[in-house]
């Protein structure tokens, strides 16, 4: 594990062992479960799938937005076209907050995935209290056994799991451990914060045809889904750059239509 992850999972733990004594009773009585993997395969199978990013900050850019409005971002993704959301809930080190995975949820009909560092099974049934559709489970985050007992327990609350890899070990084990069959490649190698798309391109070959692939981090153009699209990839994960744009919907429309 790199020394950065190792770092924000160990702050984590500590931040989990608090919240647990508080229970669940805090979150509101969740609507139903929105079909996340469902919604992007539907997508995908026409044109590209694209799940919008709710991110205020990063720990290698900081602030990407002064005027941060989850509620109305969600609302500009879902008309320009996005399948499903994700909204970071991880404040340390994103500036993210459970209120506005909420927040976003309710202003609009999309899936949504609580982007978080999970390292505890709980952090599961928390994330469906909170309104969440999906989970994220980061195969470098975790031994084998931990990943599937977050595995087991998102499936036991009706969450779908993205798998995230960044490297061919990575994938081997996600594909022969867990069941999910959307995996994720994120093209940000998290010990330099550099971005190199061709690590998708990369690792596009090892993915069975059942499973459906997302190219995470790094997207910032229409061009650059055209180019992910000529290795068989048509989903992808995109934060920074459509949060720096003024017209989010308008920005979204674009990246996904040219
Ligand atoms: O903002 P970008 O470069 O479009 O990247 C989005 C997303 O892939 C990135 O935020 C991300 C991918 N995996 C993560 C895990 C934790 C936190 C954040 C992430």
């Amino acid at each position: 594990m790199t020394d950065k992850l190792a770092e924000i999972c160990a702050t984590k733990r500590v931040e989990v062992a608090a919240r647990k004594p508080q229970g669940l009773a805090r979150w509101p009585a969740p609507t139903p479960v929105r079909g996340f993997e469902a919604a992007l395969r539907a997508k995908a199978a026409d044109g590209f799938a694209l799940i919008a990013e709710i991110k205020k900050a990063s720990p290698s850019k900081g602030l990407i937005r002064a005027d941060f409005d989850p509620p109305a971002h969600a609302r500009a993704y879902q008309a320009g076209g996005a399948a499903c959301l994700s909204v970071l809930t991880d404040a340390p080190y994103f500036q993210g907050h459970e209120d506005y995975l909420i927040a976003a949820r309710t202003a609009c009909d999309l899936p949504v995935i609580r982007k978080d560092f999970m390292v505890d099974p709980w952090q599961c049934a928390e994330a469906r209290a909170m309104g969440a559709d999906a989970i994220l489970i980061i195969v470098a985050a975790l031994e084998d056994a931990a990943m599937v007992e977050i595995e087991t327990a998102a499936r036991e609350q009706g969450l779908d799991v993205l798998v995230e890899v960044h490297d061919e070990a990575e994938m081997e084990r996600a594909l022969g451990h867990l069941r999910s069959k959307l995996v994720g490649v994120n093209n940000r190698n998290l010990k330099t914060f550099e971005v190199d798309l061709a690590t998708t391109e990369r690792l596009a070959a090892m993915v069975p045809a059942d499973v459906l692939l997302v190219c995470e981090s790094g997207i910032g153009s229409h061009a650059d889904c055209e180019r992910m699209a000529a290795s068989g990839v048509r989903t992808f994960l995109v934060g920074e750059s459509l949060m720096r744009q003024p017209d989010v919907e308008a920005a979204t429309r674009a990246l996904l239509l040219g």
